[in-house]
């Protein structure tokens, strides 16, 4: 199974928000990385086909997804970053009531909510209402609304924003599942969710592709650029920020110790340490991490 974007742009206007992208995706996770307004919804909602690029292809094994038409629409499972719940329904009510929409039989509906409310973990709170559920519960419902088609491509807007860490971690480990035999798409501007999930991070800045690696390798190559620095006096702390991208900073014994992104060697005294996925957001968004 492979979806090939090309040569994908998105204009606004006058703005140009995807700038001719290529992409290619086999089964599982992908993690869009990118500042808010990089473009990752934009690219996510073509890719789920609600919305026409304004130049380029998406072919699904080969095919143009614009001649497929419903047939791509019945591979697709949507997760949006705001998705309406009825809150007065129950969590089967409402998925039965997806799976209408969805078109699916009777039968086929009973079997699929049952399935999904058991994949996500809430097949024993499923006579409860909705609007009851905590943000972590309530975006495992729309993961499973999500599913009820059996889509091959799961796409996943910012599926963990307001989520506590531990419904965080729940969440994470249920993508992962799902992307065994699927192509899951997953944009966040938190690095932890892709972490450790995710094949490959594609990187966006301004509607392009920055880097579209593995987490492995894209910390490889941040080797020594990463760096600890100690000073003794706090005074000296602005000039670093001043010249250099400068990550935590923590009160040692030795003085204040500041973790410093940077291509050259921060100060005759700097030690370089090992890179993580954090290092990598400063690297690439002149940003405070999420
Ligand atoms: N329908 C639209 N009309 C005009 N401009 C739009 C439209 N949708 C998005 N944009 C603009 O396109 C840019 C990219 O938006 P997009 O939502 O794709 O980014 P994002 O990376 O998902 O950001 P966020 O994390 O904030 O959701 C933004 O500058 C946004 O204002």
């Amino acid at each position: 199974m492979s979806l090939l974007v090309s040569n994908l742009t998105k204009v606004f206007g006058k703005k140009q928000v995807l700038q001719s992208l290529n992409l290619e995706f086999t089964t599982g996770v992908y993690g869009i990385l990118g500042a808010n307004g990089s473009g990752k919804t934009t690219l996510m909602r073509i890719i789920a086909n609600v919305m026409r690029p304004s130049e380029g292809n998406i072919y699904y094994d080969g095919r143009d997804i614009t001649i497929m038409d419903h047939q791509y629409r019945d591979l697709i499972g949507y997760l949006p970053q705001h998705v309406g719940l009825y809150k007065q329904f129950t969590a089967e009510k409402f998925l039965h009531y997806i799976a209408t929409l969805k078109g699916l039989s009777k039968k086929e509906a009973k079997v699929k909510v049952k399935e999904t409310l058991e994949l996500v973990g809430l097949y024993d709170r499923r006579k409860e209402k909705v609007g009851k559920f905590s943000g972590g519960m309530k975006r495992r419902v729309g993961i499973a609304q999500a599913l009820l088609n059996d889509p091959k491509i799961l796409i996943v807007d910012e599926p963990t924003a307001g989520l506590d860490p531990k419904e965080r971690i729940r969440f994470r480990n249920l993508l992962s599942t799902i992307a065994s035999n699927r192509i899951v798409l997953l944009s966040t501007h938190i690095v932890s969710d892709i972490e450790f999930i995710a094949k490959e991070v594609i990187i966006l800045k301004d509607g392009r592709l920055i880097q579209k690696e593995s987490p492995q390798l894209l910390l490889k190559e941040l080797e020594q650029k990463v760096w600890k620095v100690i000073v003794s006096n706090e005074m000296e702390i602005p000039a670093f920020q001043q010249s250099y991208k400068v990550g935590n900073i923590v009160k040692t014994e030795a003085g204040m110790e500041l973790r410093i992104i940077s291509d050259t060697m921060p100060s005759p005294h700097a030690v370089a340490v090992q890179p993580n996925l954090e290092d990598l957001y400063l690297y690439y968004f002149d940003e405070e991490v999420a």
